[in-house]
């Protein structure tokens, strides 16, 4: 037959190292051939380079393909069991009555620098809106509002007698901006628990590097949003404020863990939210509720204060994650972020989309993920089709074999972060005690949910091999790197489906690996919103490049904006 189908076992001597794979003929060679490449450059030990290419079996193909064609139908199933619980319980969010909540974060602080807006307006516009939307979604667990106004009234006063002047708003982007952030960072005053019961009640009493940045610029704090237990889950639950739900159909999960992040700025409720990212904590959110999500180059901006983060940490996968519903507020954003690192970004510079190499990688094949659906992978090429449009090269399809293994990639720099798991989930006082917890969260419920007891659990499996694991991600981040460089960008997708039912992602835990894996390559990302599928839910696609090439990303993210519309707000139909 054509599509001839081999099976590839690669096998690297001095680590015994396999990779198996199926493909097609006409893919199998260069995957080869690149793959052989690189590790014979890195790894000069690794003199006796095996590659069998055998003919696989129909039947082993078909059983591929099988297995494939069962998963699709079994999320099917799933779908429509929850879908029988949760339908019936559907609520819907308010129509805006302020239409300056759907503005630009950039364009309102326009606004009141020439006194066409005050700050008290824009402040209490927003605070009107989460009053409105709040009791639905559950996205803001604390908030400041009096201290807001107070801060909008103080700044009104200040520009209205001079004080502050135009030359202020240059180094100040948002001056007189409101904006949110999550619980798990620190923002004197405010809920700190990161979803701890042993946490209950505790308000930091500094301010996270980030929120200080912040203030400093004059953007005002409103409140903090929910968060998944120390933000390690895919989806915002916990049992010190409950669960927070998608603004486009509250019966789905919002993301995490920077679920109410996302949650509130599709509903209008905030213009700016300050996220983090650790394994797509910043782009599940994004994506799930159509909103603009960046993952910054690493060690840009300090994580002091996010969490139990000190800020002096070496080599961490956390970054500080922006989100706004307009990509022009992501560059001013970030900038002011990143301080005195923005040199690095070189965000000044202009990026002509039309001379950028494009490459797009349609389906990872990882295994643990579930199928991608159609409308996910057409909005996938539908952006590379622009692209192709518009730029004078032509996008490259690019087939990475070690792209099966995002997740345990993932896994293995992950278990370096959370050596001191169980201490901190007992606020670092002693560790919790694992298997009890486990039981106990079983049996008769517990402090923690059961995404933290899945997280316990994993604990307890087989840990990923380090001389591997190390291996696989320096060659994969090479074979990024021949690719990637300060003229292009790689479009990658974001997730199988769009925002499935509350709780069905313990049934799926896999299905966020397509946003660890740049986590795990310490490449900056963007997560761009690509209109509503057919269920109302919010599309998107991710756009990757090499390290501090952020520019490129928002760049590429501003051309799919203007083609694509952006940030849709939520169907309102709560008159229906
Ligand atoms: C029956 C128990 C099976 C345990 C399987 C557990 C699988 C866990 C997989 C992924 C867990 C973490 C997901 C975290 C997403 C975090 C996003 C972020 N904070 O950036």
């Amino acid at each position: 037959m054509r599509r001839t189908v081999v099976f590839l076992k690669v096998v690297n001597s001095a680590t015994r190292f396999h990779i198996f794979g199926v493909f097609k003929h006409k893919v199998q060679s260069d995957a080869v051939k690149s793959m052989v490449k690189v590790h014979t450059r890195r790894h000069h030990t690794a003199r006796m380079m095996d590659v069998k290419t055998t003919k696989v079996s129909k039947a082993r193909y078909y059983i591929f393909k099988l297995f494939l064609c069962l998963r699709y139908y079994l999320d099917l199933l799933i779908d429509r069991l929850f879908g029988i619980y949760y339908d019936s319980k559907r609520e819907y969010i308010p129509k805006v009555k302020n239409q300056l909540v759907l503005e630009s974060a950039t364009a309102l602080a326009r606004k009141i620098q020439r006194r066409e807006l005050t700050s008290v307006q824009v402040v209490e516009a927003f605070i009107e809106r989460i009053q409105q939307v709040n009791p639905i979604i559950n996205a803001i667990v604390d908030n400041r509002f009096e201290d807001a106004l107070s801060e909008a009234r103080q700044i009104d006063q200040d520009i209205a007698n001079g004080t502050i002047q135009e030359v202020d708003f240059q180094d100040k982007p948002f001056l007189g901006v409101p904006f949110t952030s999550k619980e798990s960072t620190a923002a004197k005053g405010l809920s700190w628990t990161f979803g701890l019961k042993k946490r209950q009640g505790k308000k930091a009493s500094f301010d996270a590097h980030c929120i200080e940045s912040m203030k400093k610029s004059g953007a005002i704090l409103l409140g903090v949003s929910n968060v998944p237990q120390l933000n390690l889950w895919q989806e915002t639950s916990n049992p010190v404020f409950g669960l927070t739900r998608n603004p486009y159909n509250t019966t789905r999960n919002v993301g995490g863990s920077s679920g109410g992040e996302a949650a509130i700025l599709a509903a209008c409720g905030s213009p700016l939210g300050v996220g983090t990212d650790i394994g797509g904590s910043a782009r599940i959110p994004a994506f799930m509720c159509g909103v603009f999500g960046h993952k910054i180059s690493n060690s840009i901006v300090s994580t002091k204060g996010l969490t139990y983060r000190t800020g002096e940490e070496e080599e961490t996968m956390v970054c500080v994650g922006p989100l706004a519903r307009h990509v022009d507020d992501l560059l001013p954003f970030i900038k002011l972020l990143a301080g005195s690192n923005a040199d690095r970004l070189n965000l000044g510079l202009q990026v002509p989309v039309k001379k950028l190499k494009v490459y797009y990688v349609t389906n990872p094949k990882d295994p643990l993920m579930s199928p991608f659906r159609e409308e996910m992978h057409s909005v996938l090429l539908k952006a590379v089709r622009h692209l192709e449009g518009l730029c004078l090269e032509k996008p490259q399809e690019l087939v990475f074999e070690q792209l099966q293994h995002q997740y345990k990639l993932w896994k293995y720099w992950m278990s370096l972060e959370m050596k001191n798991f169980r201490k901190d989930l007992n606020n670092r006082e002693g560790d919790v005690n694992a298997v009890w917890e486990i039981i106990k969260h079983f049996l008769f419920g517990g402090d923690f949910t059961t995404a933290t007891v899945f997280n316990l659990i994993n604990g307890f499996l087989k840990p990923v091999n380090s001389v591997w694991a190390v291996e696989v991600t320096q060659s994969l981040k090479e074979a990024f790197l021949t690719k990637l460089d300060d003229n292009s960008v790689l479009l990658y997708p974001s997730a199988p489906f769009p925002a499935s039912y509350h709780n069905a992602a313990l049934l799926r835990p896999y299905n966020f690996d397509c946003f660890a894996l740049w986590n795990t390559m310490k490449f900056p990302v963007t997560q761009v919103p690509m209109g509503l599928g057919k269920e109302g839910l919010p599309l998107g696609v991710q756009v990757v490049a090499a390290p501090d090439q952020d520019r490129l990303c928002l760049a590429v993210a501003k051309e799919l904006e203007r083609e694509f519309g952006g940030f849709v707000p939520p169907v309102i139909v709560a008159d229906k």
